[in-house]
């Protein structure tokens, strides 16, 4: 049996509206039918040009009826570009540095060393890529910005008194796929500030997509499900942050202050207690989750557990908390929890967290059909619960949210040591290049704490901006006067000018939006074109009638009319496995596919279909997640990101060709092919950090001896290289240490990771070699950094290694030469050594990590790395390709007369 049809109910979670289905024919012609009658009422919205049904989000309906409160009419964000004091002096410096390099590469490409042609010429080479790298870092970085919200205009204009919240719905997805290195509770702390965020009940639904096919998952759920009951209420009732209990608990708390009420302590007390109760109950489950049994998992009721095979199991879905579910124990509603588990079978390709992205946009369609989706790891929590209000601000702006597909939030994370030692954290990223980007089209999206809107999903253009009438106004510049003028315009506009302009906006974007069905009717001028517009629909979307008519609805919703059972059976219909056979998703719709690092490749086709997206760090961090702390996980994490940016790299999708032509700005290009080019940099890298030792071992240099023009140039390079670096750190709020660290890991990540990354990449396009996504663990809650010290063996340390060994080497028998020889060899030493201590300086973190808390590097590393580093000099001196013959030969023995 193909599909199998379960239907259970658990004695552990009683009066709950329980339904796991299978797949079964279904009836939905009612649906059908109401699909059509709207379907065809939109074509004849098109062909009159005339008004649109129902009530829209942007504000002019609103605005009709709206008290005359200043306030409310305000925009809901506002940009606030860096002061000039910082920018204009950081774009002064990289100007400055552009120039410096030009003189910089005449002297290096005029100046050969004559006998070290090779080296001088492999170190020139480096330098030009470095260069060109450097240039496409740089330069999308000019236009930073910041943003600032205004969340109490968006409740006047949204959520007015004796009204129903006109907020609008959003969907959240949680992804988690392997129970043990995943553990329950930290999806479980995720999943509960979901359920208690600051937003209306009815409008949050949390979509759990469990790729493991656990038992424990699914019960670590249900458990959650019941603790929510007392849980959300409580959050609600004292307002507290964060609203994940873990992390609500481990705060400290002082009752002494702020005259704290004594009711709360109380509650607070028991709830701690609640809590404390609720993870041994899950712990429990994980206890027993350790050992298979024979059998496999069985559920409560005796029934087998339907996804005891992970790679061949049907599709399950379980709603746990719902409309007409249980309410909590105040007796309010709780916002809507479903565990899926998209259908797995050998033989079909599931394209990992995508794929389970996928999934999850097709049962909410069907299940709530949010327009806007939030989707998160399963370690990352809500910590601001005002997170969703924030995006919103954007989204629901009347003028320029209907352009928005997603709005970033950073990452920042929790549990990393203090001085961040693998650079964890990620600040240079997510505080300077974000906010560039977000000056351009947009920041890139990073996969996770991230809200879209569900049509930018669905693989269609941006809405096309009317341009307004130019205006002329007595400030000089192109951009300040359409700038000026947009504002002018909104206040000095009547309302009958307003709600004309919009109708005619949104008559054109419905157009846009029915674009194919149009076309269909063009080509085959058919009797019936509804059917074949749906076809079409279904070729792009699948064949669920359901799902390609909740595209239909930009502004979301579900029919009320049909029984939930339907929308169950249909849910299941849009999980199983060959339903993307033959359709667009992957491709134009959805999470696209083809790559690891998914994140990246979806944001980038969005951003080529002319949308914009929008970066928002609001004061308390909205989400929060775990990093991998010790130097393997780190290093095995980064080598899937750069092998996602290899995999693009060699796709169709790679930025360097795809989509001219379309909306992507070209500066916002720049970092897109930045992001996919980096991990080849780790060449010129190696060869560059081998090169000091290379040079201290022969006593040659990769620049001839140095007049006074040249150390200027080099000087003025290195002080211009500092600066751009200084100043961006203020504009950015970023401190010296983790800019410092960052620099540390480029160095050490591009050594190694990047470098095992290009090999894995061009396997995979060469041989066909399957690339797979190896899960970060996420910490237990052993604490106190034990894990940064875990030590464990991975080839990926080999590379790091050797160079730090070759290096250290270099300078001993550097200085060891020099005492030799006297007075006179010390002055050309000095290059040489800098040069290895910066290399050796990089790559300090990583020495740290080897040496683990025990003091001990594993011999394994040190029997491979003596190896190739012994190979290496042994290759040296027999070759020397760098030496001209005549000159003096080293004499490198005095390295092993020493020891
Ligand atoms: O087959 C899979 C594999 C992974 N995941 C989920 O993907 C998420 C990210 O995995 P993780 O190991 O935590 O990767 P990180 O490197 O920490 O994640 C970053 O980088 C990934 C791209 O490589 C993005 O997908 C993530 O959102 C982003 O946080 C987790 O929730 C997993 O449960 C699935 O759902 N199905
Ligand atoms: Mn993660």
């Amino acid at each position: 049996m193909y599909f199998r049809v379960l239907v259970q109910s658990r004695p552990m979670v009683p009066e709950k509206d329980i339904a796991l289905y299978g797949y079964g024919s279904v009836a939905w012609k009612d649906r059908m039918e109401e699909w059509k009658k709207r379907q065809s009422g939109k074509l004849q919205v098109i062909k009159h040009q005339g008004d649109i049904d129902g009530g829209d989000l942007d504000g002019n309906e609103l605005d009709a009826d709206l008290p005359m409160m200043d306030e409310g009419r305000q925009p809901l964000s506002r940009k606030l570009p860096i002061a000039s004091s910082k920018i204009s002096p950081y774009r002064l410096i990289i100007i400055l540095r552009l120039v410096v390099l030009g003189f910089f590469f005449h002297y290096r490409v005029l100046h050969p060393v004559h006998d070290a042609f090779g080296l001088w010429l492999t170190s020139v080479i480096c330098e030009i890529w470095f260069a060109v790298s450097w240039i496409f870092d740089q330069f999308p970085k000019w236009y930073p910005i910041e943003r600032e919200t205004y969340l109490d205009r968006l409740s006047l204009r949204y959520e007015r008194e004796g009204r129903p919240s006109e907020l609008a719905d959003i969907d959240v997805f949680v992804s988690t796929v392997d129970p043990m290195k995943e553990p329950p509770l930290i999806t479980a702390n995720t999943v509960l500030s979901i359920l208690a965020v600051d937003y209306p009940v009815d409008k949050v639904a949390c979509y759990v997509s469990d790729d493991g096919a656990a038992m424990l998952t699914f019960e670590a759920l249900s458990e959650t499900s019941e603790f929510a009951r007392k849980w959300v209420p409580f959050c609600k009732k004292f307002n507290i942050e964060p609203r994940a209990p873990e992390w609500y608990f481990s705060e400290k708390m002082d009752y002494l202050k702020n005259k704290v009420h004594p009711a709360f302590v109380r509650e607070r007390r028991a709830m701690k207690r609640e809590y404390e109760e609720f993870k041994v109950r899950i712990n429990r489950l994980v206890a027993t989750a350790q050992k298979v049994p024979e059998e496999g998992w069985t559920m409560q009721d005796g029934t087998p557990w339907p996804g005891n095979n992970v790679r061949d199991h049907p599709g399950m879905i379980q709603v746990f908390l719902g409309h007409d579910g249980v309410c909590d124990v105040e007796g309010n509603e709780l916002p809507r929890l479903v565990y899926v588990s998209r259908e797995k079978r050998p033989g079909f390709e599931h394209h990992k967290k995508a794929g389970a992205m996928n999934a999850l946009v097709r049962v909410s369609a069907v299940l709530s059909n949010a327009p806007f989706l939030l989707n998160v790891d399963c370690d990352h929590y809500i910590n601001n619960s005002k997170a969703l209000r924030e995006a919103m601000c954007f989204m629901m702006d009347p003028t320029s949210g209907k352009k928005v597909c997603y709005v970033q939030f950073p990452q920042r994370f929790d549990g990393i040591d203090r001085h961040d030692r693998y650079s964890n954290r990620n600040v240079v990223f997510f505080d300077i290049n974000m906010k560039g980007l977000d000056g351009l089209q947009g920041p890139i999206y990073v996969g996770t704490g991230c809200i879209f809107r569900r049509q930018a999903l669905y693989g269609y253009d941006a809405p096309v901006k009317k341009k307004p009438p130019s205006k002329t106004c007595n400030c000089w510049p192109k951009w300040c006067c359409s700038y000026c003028g947009s504002r002018k315009n909104k206040k000095g506009k009547t309302k009958k000018d307003k709600k004309k302009k919009v109708k005619h906006r949104e008559a054109s974007k419905q157009i846009f939006a029915l674009e194919t069905i149009e076309e269909g009717i063009e080509e085959t001028n058919s009797e019936n074109p509804s059917r074949v517009s749906q076809e079409k629909l279904e070729k792009k979307f699948g064949q669920s009638p359901v799902f390609v008519a909740s595209t239909l609805l930009e502004d979301g919703g579900v029919p009320k009319a049909a029984s939930s059972t339907t929308f169950l059976e249909e849910a299941v219909h849009v999980i199983s496995c060959g339903y993307e056979d033959k359709t667009e998703w992957g491709k134009e719709v959805g999470w696209i596919y083809g790559s690891v690092t998914e994140d990246i490749l979806t944001g980038f086709k969005m951003h080529c279909h002319g949308w914009r997206s929008v970066y928002c760090i609001p004061k308390r961090p909205a989400f929060k997640g775990s990093a991998p702390i010790n130097l393997s996980d780190r290093l095995h994490q980064v080598l899937r990101w750069a092998l996602g940016s290899v995999e693009i790299f060699f796709s169709k999708h790679c930025p360097i060709w795809y989509g001219y032509g379309g909306g992507l700005k070209s500066l916002e290009r720049f970092s897109y092919i930045n992001s996919v080019v980096y991990p080849w940099t780790s060449i010129p890298l190696i060869v560059y950090c081998t090169l000091p030792a290379i040079c201290l071992l022969t006593g040659k240099f990769i620049v001839p001896e140095i007049s006074n023009y040249a150390s200027i140039i080099f000087i003025a390079l290195f002080i211009s290289i500092a600066a751009t670096g200084i100043l961006e750190m203020q504009w950015g709020g970023v401190g010296i240490d983790d800019w410092w660290r960052n620099e540390q890991f480029w160095v050490i990540g591009g050594v190694s990771s990047h470098f095992f990354a290009l090999f894995q990449g061009l396997l995979k396009v060469l041989a066909g070699v399957n690339t797979n996504f190896t899960v970060t663990s996420k910490g237990g809650d052993d604490g106190e950094f034990s894990e940064l010290y875990i030590f464990k063996w991975t080839s990926l340390l080999i590379p790091p290694t050797t160079l730090l060994i070759i290096n250290v080497v270099g300078v001993v028998v550097g200085v060891a030469d020099a005492i030799n020889n006297g007075y006179d060899s010390w002055g050309p030493l000095f290059g040489k050594l800098l040069f290895a201590v910066w290399v050796i300086l990089h790559l300090y973190p990583f020495l740290k990590g080897l040496f683990g808390k025990q003091e001990k590097i594993p011999t394994v590393i040190i029997i491979w790395s003596i190896l190739l580093a012994s190979i290496l000099t042994l290759l040296w001196v027999r070759i020397n390709p760098f030496v001209s013959r005549d000159g003096p030969v080293l004499e490198i023995c005095g390295l092993n007369c020493d020891d």
